[in-house]
């Protein structure tokens, strides 16, 4: 079966800092894949570079496959108009728009075959709380609500894959844990996810494989449930998760 999202080779490079070093990512339909790594690994960079843009004027090389269909020299506007969906790290809503105001910026593409359309009802039934604050500015929301306003404005896309840089970033663990939680909901409904976090612990609980990045290059790649058992992995890159 094709992979929903195939990325291959990517590479991204400033000068001769080599930020991204000829990484291969699948995920499979319906998955959930994570991507774990230090500060400066390269997540978000690569990230980026499978939704289409880049931080300053790096060489970025490799191939990017939507459902087969090759999305490489495509700007990340027509990725998403494709369904390959990024809810960029720190959220990027708009302060002086209202939650409706800001979910309303996004209009839901007609032909939503092979992707998961979600109506604002939908988005209100995940989220109850944005129900309730749906009149309320962005600056006066927490963090927990920004971040779900950023994941919903994405759904209104109708992604086929999402595309998620961490969610987890300045929340406490408890809305990191429910935020992944309903992340993990969609999955279960035939989404594909792609999660790029730090907080390695909360997203091994959560995702089918597991990527570990360092420096640039994947070190280990991993079915979540062999990762969460070998000794190796737990000890240099999770800590000890039992404590
Ligand atoms: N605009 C830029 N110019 C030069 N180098 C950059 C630029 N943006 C990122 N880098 C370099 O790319 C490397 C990877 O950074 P990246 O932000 O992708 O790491 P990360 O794993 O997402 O880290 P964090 O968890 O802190 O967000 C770092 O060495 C960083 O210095």
């Amino acid at each position: 079966m094709t992979d929903s999202l195939e990325a291959i080779g990517i590479t991204v490079r400033y000068g001769g800092n080599v930020a991204v070093d000829g990484i291969d990512v699948a995920v499979p339909a319906g998955r959930m894949v994570g991507m774990v790594g230090a500060n400066g690994a390269g997540k978000s960079t690569l990230i980026n570079a499978i939704a289409g843009w880049s931080r300053g004027t790096p060489v970025v090389r490799g191939e990017v496959r939507l459902a087969g269909q090759k999305m490489d020299g495509l700007p990340p506007h027509r990725r998403a108009e494709r369904g390959l969906v990024l809810v960029p790290e720190g959220k990027g809503i708009f302060a002086e728009l209202t939650v409706m105001e800001n979910l309303a910026l996004v209009r839901p593409p007609a032909d939503t075959r092979g992707r998961h359309a979600f109506s604002m009802d939908d988005i209100f039934t995940l989220f109850p709380r944005l129900a309730e604050r749906r009149g309320h500015k962005g600056r006066m929301l927490s963090g927990g609500e920004r971040q779900m306003v950023a994941v919903s404005r994405a759904l209104r896309a109708a992604p086929a894959v999402l595309l998620l840089d961490e969610p987890s970033a300045g929340l406490a663990p408890r809305l990191v844990h429910e935020l992944l939680t309903t992340m993990r909901g969609l999955v279960d409904r035939g989404l594909s996810l792609l999660l790029v976090e730090q907080n390695a612990r909360a997203t091994l609980e959560l995702v089918d494989e597991l990527y570990l990045l360092e420096r640039g290059k994947v070190v280990a790649r991993e079915a979540a449930s062999d990762m969460k058992d070998d000794p190796r992995i737990l000890e240099a890159y999770l800590g000890n998760l039992t404590a």
